[in-house]
């Protein structure tokens, strides 16, 4: 049977596209007449097989419970629904979904049942045509095949006989009567089943009077549908079991198609538009799929990339006719114009422009699109406040768009294009297909946090916006190695600066998976100190301070906010503020199917005692390039000093941030001995007091890493003190000087590591069970960090090697994310990653020195 979703009503399609979107959903149906086509003998009837297909596929994916709630016994339904943990089983009208339900009864429930058997036996003996049909809390009277004069005399018996019996239920259906010892109905075990999984919506199909009960239940984005004639509760009607399983199939597809992403863009390929306020990711077809407004660690207004086009999207793509626009073919190419943040999609005959513009007011964003050529695009415009929690109502005005649904205001500029409004029962979008005419550009600007719509000069803000990098970058001095990467690494890091703080961000993205389809999924839209003074100190050493100086002012701040420098959280909001609690967003699918995905970061609560090493090494590389300390910045050094010098020997969750008991870390320790060697080496160098205490403190640090972390049954320094496994971030031992890095005991944890976390062009932070399920990719910074114990051991060539390996990883656009997977050749984790390109640059620059 060819099953066509076309058949079905329009209405009823939109309907089900939207429920296919709900993060919990329960799709229940009745099963004669519904599933199974009614035959004479209800022991004959048998589901179509497309509905049975479509159940259990339903019941595979996750998320998604099925049942079948009907009239028969339990053991038939379940094989129908499919997993039989979640199914629930049919019984008198779905009471006996609960496992365990028929041991449960009140022995005086039993007694009755047992007295309606006899009873009803007693009425239809002798009957021709009539069957009936024992349950374990029930009993049923077919009449379907029975003379109509015996159908009526045995449906009056019983009407008039055990069904005014006191503790009877009765429900009637087509040419059935049921009598029940327990207090239930469809409505009753739907509730019931909605409750036990937490549906978050339900459709319900039936197609008897005894459904009704079920439609009456239904809810909110509920949806009912009533199979064949009759009055009905219920919002949608269709016409057959064979429309049943066109439904359940057209809902299964759209359902799998919604949870495991629509051609998930890979991860590498993402290209970010910045302008030190706030964060757009575009496609390498042009359409923007990541945007959060005001700031870039806020609500998404576009969160296609975690959730498809329902999520909110911004698309420009040649216009496909005769195939409603759905396939536009591929572009030729997209490149950032050299030295800005200014990416251009190009095909034939059509060039897109996108860039964020610059000065404009704080809380305000404008993404600006120019679209030149000479052929004709569609244009869809779907934005989604909120992470798509508020409905969006759009208006066309003079000189462009309204969007309507949040108190932040927001526009469209975009004189001239005639726009269609169409909606999806909750949002409305803005679509338009424009013909271009070349020398003649098209210009929409997206204007966030601000009702103007008034016409700008697109040349002059565009011009203004690439000056903006492009003075910049002639500031910079670069590395011979790798020049081009290394810029755009340079502009990437820049581009997560928020100016209007000084915070710098870890990523531009949340939840990006470190396994597609796995749980590993963080927001890293904010700053953490370890990141950004690694972020700030790259910046440094390429020859820009204004960036560590405004994070370290930024910190200064924060730190006014704790009762103490030792109490110091390992990441902040973009503002300084602390983070609200980890929350899930589970009306978004994820990257790839990859769930949950989360706003905010537990590792906030987290002891995290390395983060004053990369402070005060920031602050060592920020005074070597100018020559002076500032006071501020010194205040800074001392109160990291003074933070190590009260915690530094308690254990900590580490730079990994495990969700798991805190250990002794070596890195941690190392860090701590960082913090003091080199505020000691400051204040030698630029006149400032060596307080008491603080060389003694360094070199008892010093020593305690030497005995505690070298293990020497793995002939390697350790993840930490307690345990024997290893981790990448030991290196450390000898990347900071703590022990010489011709120290036979460096030669060997670099061999260690080699051997057990380099995987090819990758390598992984550590390889032990962290308490989490599943996988992830080896990191970046891990390789780079690999490639300079190669160098500092001279293994030069394995050093070119590895470092030629990270290169090839980077996407078209010359971006990084946080991992990569080298057996899937595919890149992981949020993106693009402060971590990795500062690990990029700093391996260019050793390798250039
Ligand atoms: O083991 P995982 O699945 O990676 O989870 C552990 C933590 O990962 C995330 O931390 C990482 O990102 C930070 C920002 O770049 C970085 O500072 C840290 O070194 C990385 O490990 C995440 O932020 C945490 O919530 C997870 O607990």
């Amino acid at each position: 049977m060819a099953l066509t979703a076309e058949a079905l009503p329009a209405e009823l399609r939109r309907v089900i596209v939207q429920l296919a979107r709900t993060p919990r959903l329960l799709v229940a149906c009745d099963y004669d007449g519904t599933l199974a086509p009614i035959v004479a003998d209800p022991t004959q009837a048998k589901p179509l097989p497309e509905s049975v297909h479509a159940l259990r596929s339903l019941a595979a994916l996750p998320a998604t419970t099925t049942a079948v709630i009907a009239g028969r016994a339990g053991r038939v339904l379940a094989t129908v629904a499919g997993r039989p943990a979640v199914a629930p089983r049919g019984g008198p009208h779905g009471s006996e979904f609960d496992v365990g339900f028929v041991h449960g009864l009140e022995p005086e429930a039993t007694q009755l049942r047992t007295e309606l058997q006899i009873a009803v036996q007693d009425i239809v003996r002798g009957r021709t045509g009539v069957t009936l049909e024992a349950k374990p809390a029930s009993v049923a009277v077919h009449v379907r095949r029975a003379e109509q004069e015996v159908a009526d005399a045995v449906l009056d018996a019983v009407r008039n006989g055990p069904a005014q019996w006191d503790g009877v239920q009765v429900t009637e259906g087509k040419a059935v009567v049921e009598l029940a010892v327990v207090q239930t109905d469809k409505g009753n075990a739907l509730d019931a089943l909605r409750h036990q999984v937490g549906a978050t919506a339900a459709v319900f199909l039936g197609d008897d009077v005894t459904d009704e009960k079920a439609f009456a239940r239904l809810q909110g984005p509920d949806l009912g549908i009533k199979v064949g004639d009759g009055e009905s509760l219920a919002g949608h009607r269709i016409n057959s079991t064979t429309d049943v399983a066109t439904v359940l199939a057209f809902l299964m597809e759209e359902r799998r198609t919604w949870l495991y992403g629509e051609q998930a863009p890979p991860i590498e390929r993402l290209t970010m538009l910045s302008n030190e306020r706030n964060i757009a990711l575009v496609t390498p077809d042009a359409r923007v799929t990541w945007m959060c407004h005001p700031g870039p660690d806020s609500a998404a207004v576009f969160a296609d990339l975690l959730g498809g086009t329902a999520a909110g999207h911004f698309s420009i793509r040649p216009h496909a006719v005769g195939n409603g626009g759905q396939r536009s073919p591929l572009p030729l190419g997209q490149r950032y114009v050299p030295n800005t943040m200014t990416v251009e999609t190009r095909w034939s005959r059509l060039l897109v422009t996108d860039y964020l513009a610059h000065g404009t007011d704080s809380h305000r964003t404008d993404l600006v699109r120019v679209i030149n050529g000479s052929t004709t695009v569609s244009v869809e415009f779907a934005p989604r406040p909120e992470f798509g929690q508020v409905p969006v109502r759009i208006t066309p005005e003079a000189g462009g768009l309204r969007v309507q649904g949040t108190s932040e205001p927001m526009v469209l500029h975009s004189p001239g294009v005639q726009w269609e409004i169409t909606s999806d029962g909750m949002h409305q979008s803005a679509k338009a297909v424009i013909e271009l005419t070349e020398g003649d550009p098209v210009v929409l600007e997206m204007r966030g946090g601000t009702e103007d719509l008034t016409p700008t000069d697109e040349p002059v803000r565009r011009a203004e916006a690439e000056a903006y990098w492009s003075e910049w970058m002639k500031t910079l001095s670069l590395p011979e190695v790798e020049r081009d990467l290394v810029a755009r690494s340079a502009l990437t890091l820049r581009g997560l600066v928020h100016s209007d703080t000084g915070a710098i961000m870890a990523a531009a993205t949340t939840s990006l998976p470190e396994e597609i389809g796995g749980v590993r999924n963080w927001d890293y839209r904010y700053c953490w100190l370890r990141d950004g003074a690694m972020t700030a100190q790259a910046l440094v050493t390429l020859g820009s301070n204004a960036e560590a100086e405004s994070f370290l002012d930024w910190l200064h701040r924060v730190l006014e906010s704790v009762p103490g420098p030792e109490r110091l959280h390992p990441l902040y909001s973009l503002q300084g503020t602390g983070l609200g609690p980890e929350a899930v967003i589970d009306s978004l699918p994820g990257y790839a199917g990859s769930r949950p995905v989360r706003v905010g970061n537990l590792a906030d609560q987290q002891v995290q005692l390395d983060v004053f090493g990369p402070v005060v090494e920031l602050i060592a590389h920020l005074a070597q390039a100018t020559g002076i300390v500032r006071d501020n910045d010194w205040e800074l050094v001392t109160a990291m000093a003074d933070a190590v010098g009260k915690r530094w020997f308690e254990p900590d969750h580490g730079i990994w941030e495990e969700r798991d008991a805190p250990r002794h870390h070596v890195y941690s320790k190392v860090m701590c001995w960082v913090t003091l060697d080199r505020a000691i080496k400051i204040a030698e160098a630029y006149g400032r007091e060596i307080e008491e205490g603080w060389i003694p403190l360094r070199d008892q640090i010093a020593e305690d890493v030497v005995k505690n972390g070298w293990h020497p049954d793995v002939q390697a320094f350790t993840t930490a003190y307690e345990g024997s496994d290893l981790d990448a971030a030991s290196l450390y031992v000898g990347l900071s000087g703590l022990i010489d890095p011709s120290d036979e005991r460096f030669r060997a944890t670099v061999t260690a590591i080699e051997a057990e976390l380099r995987s090819g062009s990758t390598v992984y932070r550590y390889r032990r069970d962290d308490g989490l399920p599943g996988d992830e990719g080896g990191f970046h910074l891990c390789a780079a960090w690999l490639i300079e114990a190669y160098l500092l051991t001279g293994r030069r060539t394995e050093a070119e090697e590895l470092f030629q390996q990270i290169v090839d990883t980077a996407g078209p656009t010359g971006l990084l994310s946080e991992e990569y997977d080298p057996i899937a050749e595919r890149s992981l984790g949020n993106h693009p990653q402060a971590y990795s390109h500062l690990g990029l640059i700093r391996c260019a620059q050793l390798l250039s020195a």
